[in-house]
């Protein structure tokens, strides 16, 4: 059984990390560079960090923030936020990301995972999707930061998305994000059906024994969290110890 992975999600804004719930009322929480050293000294296993408001002069933010932070950590790196090019793709990785997420531009046009995937290797490409339940209880596709709703069915771009060469998926319930009432497990229960590469669940962990539910229940290989790190109600070391006592393989 390959290793399960806990994942914090530093979220950046004008390069400051910044942490809400149902991706609203954002506070500041940080330097990203002094925050991504500490989850290394807690053993984190990858960090994502998100430019969540990835306009054109943040792009050029986020860049050196990447190119600081991966000289000074050596996790795998994943990076997202308005990328919308391979020319985009290719200066994240030149400034040490290892793996480049795209969400809104993805939905507008698939064929840049494909062409992301043929020149860097699909390993590289993460495509990261924000979903959020409508009245009748399907799993509707967000973009823009969570701003925009759209006719797709999460399920359906899932699987959409990994033929088009996506790597991995990176899924976040909008619903939970922020909130600690845990994954939303049958989501993910539902997209690890269709699709046969690695998820990261995303959104709503509040306890460690969330994580040892999404990787046990939710069937994912990667459990991503923001709010509880940040804010100190739990080290990874407490999250790792707990997943290991319920018998799922981690490093
Ligand atoms: O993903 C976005 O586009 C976005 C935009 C604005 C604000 C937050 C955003 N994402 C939320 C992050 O993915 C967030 O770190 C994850 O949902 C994890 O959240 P918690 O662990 O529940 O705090």
């Amino acid at each position: 059984m390959l290793a399960k992975r806990i994942i914090p999600c530093l979220d950046v804004d004008s390069g400051r990390v910044k942490k809400g719930v149902n991706f609203n009322n954002l506070t500041d929480v940080g330097d990203p560079v002094e925050i991504a050293a500490e989850y290394q000294r807690q053993g984190a296993d990858e960090l994502v960090f998100l430019d969540i408001t990835a306009t054109n002069e943040h792009r050029k933010t986020m860049t050196q923030v990447v190119e600081q932070v991966s000289s000074q950590v050596f996790m795998p790196l994943t990076i997202g936020g308005g990328v919308s090019s391979v020319q985009d793709i290719q200066a994240l990785l030149k400034a040490g990301a290892d793996k480049v997420a795209i969400n809104s531009a993805a939905v507008d046009n698939p064929d840049l995972i494909t062409a992301g995937a043929e020149k860097f290797g699909n390993q590289c490409i993460v495509v990261a999707i924000d979903v959020s339940k409508n009245k009748s209880g399907e799993y509707i596709v967000y973009i823009h930061g969570g701003k925009t709703a759209t006719k797709l069915n999460a399920i359906d771009w899932a699987k959409t998305a990994v033929e088009h060469g996506a790597g991995e998926l990176l899924i976040t319930s909008m619903d939970r994000d922020g909130t600690k009432d845990g994954f939303d497990i049958s989501l993910y229960q539902e997209i690890s059906q269709v699709v046969n590469v690695p998820i990261i669940a995303s959104g709503g962990a509040g306890r460690a024994l969330d994580f040892s539910e999404v990787f046990k229940q939710g069937n994912v290989d990667g459990a991503l969290a923001a709010s509880v790190f940040h804010y100190g109600e739990l080290t990874i070391e407490e999250v790792k110890q707990a997943v290991k006592k319920e018998g799922i393989t981690i490093r």
